[in-house]
């Protein structure tokens, strides 16, 4: 019996920190999934940074969460040096985290988080070992944060839903792409924890299929009625009437409510439209960009073409063959029906009601 076939059972930590200042990361390593539970010791930085850049932990908050902990992974070296070499090696350290991935926001908002921390530690006069102890404490708070920020958008979430609603979602926005409840699945754990009937229809997600194996997973392990289909299946899907609602997650919000999220989105929300069902983005205030006005100035990832040739270790296609393979694409505020936060649910998306709700 593999993973995948298991009983439900309690959903496992994604992401965990043992120890104190001297101890280390913890991921599930989200690549070997559904077949194989397998969690990553990360004892250093390099192997942080390899996790976030090869998807073994991966998804908006996620990232950012097993950043702060790389920060605290990557000064233990440091700390018995100068306050000078301290600081450059805090310096070098968020750098090279920052350099992983570039398109959620996330991960630059909880190593802003620590350089916020850093400066406040360091004018109060700390030593590197005291400053060091402050940054886990706030790697702490962001994991901690991230669990009660998830189930307040599930709460929001889930009054937009009726029983009986087929929901669709694209790519993996549940436990394992945060601390442990997710975003978009935080709305269907919801409902399912309140006794409302739904069924969760699952975009498989090329090229790297999150949905598949990840999301009916994560349904499977709760005991939630899910269907996986291929991408390509989900406008007859809608077209027969078996869809109610489309609720993603987010990995960039543009200060006009343009949202960067897995390649894949802009088509379903094109779809949602034209068969007049409501697509809604779920995500936390920390997935907001209010620097950029528009979309148009979100960063895309571009990722290596062997995971197109290549996919999951099967070739699919021709070796030498041109590919593009952008991992994010952008969804347009108008064709949002609403963004569900842990303030409560932007609708209309407009960029005053963003405003408002960010900074309330
Ligand atoms: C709550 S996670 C939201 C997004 O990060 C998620 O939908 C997504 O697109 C993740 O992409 P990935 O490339 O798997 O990190």
């Amino acid at each position: 019996m593999t993973i995948a076939d298991s009983q439900p059972q309690a959903a496992p930590d994604p992401i965990r920190y043992e120890g104190e200042t001297d101890g280390h990361l913890v991921l599930i390593d989200q690549t070997r999934l559904p077949v194989e539970l397998v969690y990553l010791d990360c004892k250093d930085v390099e192997t942080v940074w390899e996790a976030i850049k090869m998807l073994r932990v991966r998804g908006a908050p996620a990232i950012g969460i097993a950043a702060a902990y790389g920060v605290i992974v990557g000064l233990q070296t440091a700390t018995d040096k100068s306050a000078e070499e301290f600081e450059a090696r805090f310096h070098e350290v968020v750098e090279y985290l920052a350099g992983s991935r570039p398109t959620a926001v996330n991960l630059f908002w909880a190593l802003d988080r620590l350089k916020a921390k850093y400066v406040a530690e360091k004018e109060a006069g700390k030593s590197p070992a005291e400053i060091h102890e402050a940054l886990l404490a706030e790697a702490r708070y962001i994991h901690d944060d991230d669990r009660k920020v998830c189930r307040a958008i599930g709460k929001h979430g889930a009054e937009l839903i009726q029983p009986g609603f087929g929901i669709l979602t694209h790519c993996n926005a549940g436990g394992l792409a945060t601390a442990d409840y997710g975003t978009a699945l935080a709305v269907m754990f919801t409902c399912h924890d309140q006794g409302k009937d739904i069924h969760v229809f699952v975009d498989e997600t090329r090229p790297l299929l999150q949905g598949s194996r990840l999301t009916a997973w994560e349904l499977l392990q709760r005991d939630i009625p899910a269907t996986l289909i291929c991408d390509n299946m989900a406008a007859q899907v809608m077209k027969e009437g078996r869809i109610s609602a489309v609720i993603t997650g987010a990995d960039r919000i543009a200060a006009n409510g343009d949202s960067a999220n897995k390649i894949g989105t802009y088509g379903v929300a094109v779809l949602a439209k034209a068969h007049g069902i409501p697509f809604y983005i779920a995500a936390p205030i920390s997935t907001f960009d209010l620097s950029l006005p528009t979309g148009e100035g979100i960063p895309i990832e571009q990722r290596d073409p062997v995971e197109i040739i290549n996919g999951m270790g099967k070739q699919t296609a021709p070796d030498k063959v041109q590919v593009y393979n952008p991992a994010f694409d952008v969804t347009p505020a108008e064709l949002i029906a609403g963004i569900i936060t842990e303030k409560g649910v932007i609708s209309p998306v407009t960029p005053e009601n963003v405003a408002q709700v960010v900074a309330g």
